[in-house]
Order: structure tokens, then C-alpha cells, then sequence
């Protein structure tokens, strides 16, 4: 088990809940009420900021379900919130992109977070020749 030390910077919503056997994934709240136009961008407050377990990491991504309740779509496909991201008025958000005119309501659960651990530590060694068999590039392997 591991610990979450978590600040919340909106009363208006719901705490988090992690619920044990249905998901790893733990939902997230827009902590405003944010009306956007059909192309508009916004970085919708998540009304949270968190210490991550040390080690660790957290990726955001939309619910499934986020396009098709509110139309918008995460325009970095998925969120990276590095460790170092920790001070109280770190606040973690949605960053938005509107494909029709939309609202969403406070305490709205827009997205999903869960916590990776880091991958070790990494150095790169050049060559000009790699030594292995070429897989043939992308889409090599066709439609079916
Ligand atoms: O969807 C996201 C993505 C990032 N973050 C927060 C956590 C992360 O640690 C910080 C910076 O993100 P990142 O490093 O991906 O963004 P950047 O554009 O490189 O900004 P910076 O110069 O702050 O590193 O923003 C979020 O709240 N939501």
C-alpha cells in the first residue's frame, strides 16, 4: 500500500477515491465550471496537488467516456506529473481542446490518474551499426 499525501485547493469537489478491485485508475474533477467553444483550448483546474510516493510518477488520461459526455479531447493525449511536482500551488489540470461547444460542471470527472514507478536511470551509447535484424520499418506488417 502505498501513500498519497494529497492538498486539496477546492471545496467544491468530491474527494478521491481510489475503489479497490474495479479499477486501478483513479477518477479526477474539474474543480470549475468551464464553458469552452467548439475549438477553444483551456487548462481545466483539477482542484489537487499531491505528493507522489518517492520513486513514482502519475500519467493522466481522459475517461473513456470524456469525448463522448463533453466533446473535448486531452491535447497531450496523455498527462506526465513528475515527482518534482509537489508544491502547494501545484495544482494538476486537464488541458482541454473543445470539438463543440460545450460545459462542464464542477465536480464533472473528466479524467483518470494512476502512478507509475520511474524507469532506471538511462545513458546513451553511440554506434553506427546497431547489429540486429531490420523489422522493416512502420506499417511492414499491413492492414490485417
Ligand atoms: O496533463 C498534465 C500534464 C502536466 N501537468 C503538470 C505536472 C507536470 O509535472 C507539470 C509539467 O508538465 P510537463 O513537464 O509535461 O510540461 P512542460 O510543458 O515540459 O512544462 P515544464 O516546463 O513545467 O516542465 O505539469 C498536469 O497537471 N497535467
Amino acid at each position: 500500500m502505498e501513500t498519497i499525501r494529497i492538498k486539496y485547493l477546492s471545496d467544491k469537489i468530491e474527494k478521491l477515491r481510489y475503489i479497490d478491485g474495479k479499477s486501478d485508475w483513479i477518477d479526477l474533477r474539474a474543480a470549475e465550471r468551464i464553458e469552452l467553444k467548439q475549438g477553444e483550448f483551456r487548462l481545466i483546474p483539477l482542484g489537487i496537488a499531491m505528493e507522489l510516493p518517492k520513486g513514482f510518477e502519475a500519467h493522466i488520461v481522459p475517461r473513456s467516456s470524456t469525448f463522448k459526455n463533453f466533446g473535448i479531447i486531452q491535447t497531450n493525449h496523455c498527462g506526465i506529473v513528475d515527482e518534482s511536482y509537489c508544491g502547494n500551488t501545484d495544482q494538476w489540470f486537464f488541458p482541454a481542446y473543445a470539438m463543440r461547444d460545450t460545459v462542464i460542471e464542477v465536480n464533472d470527472r473528466i479524467c483518470q490518474f494512476r502512478i507509475f514507478e520511474h524507469q532506471p536511470a538511462i545513458s546513451f551509447e553511440e554506434t553506427e551499426n546497431l547489429g540486429n535484424e531490420n523489422r522493416g520499418g512502420i506499417g511492414s506488417t499491413g492492414k490485417q
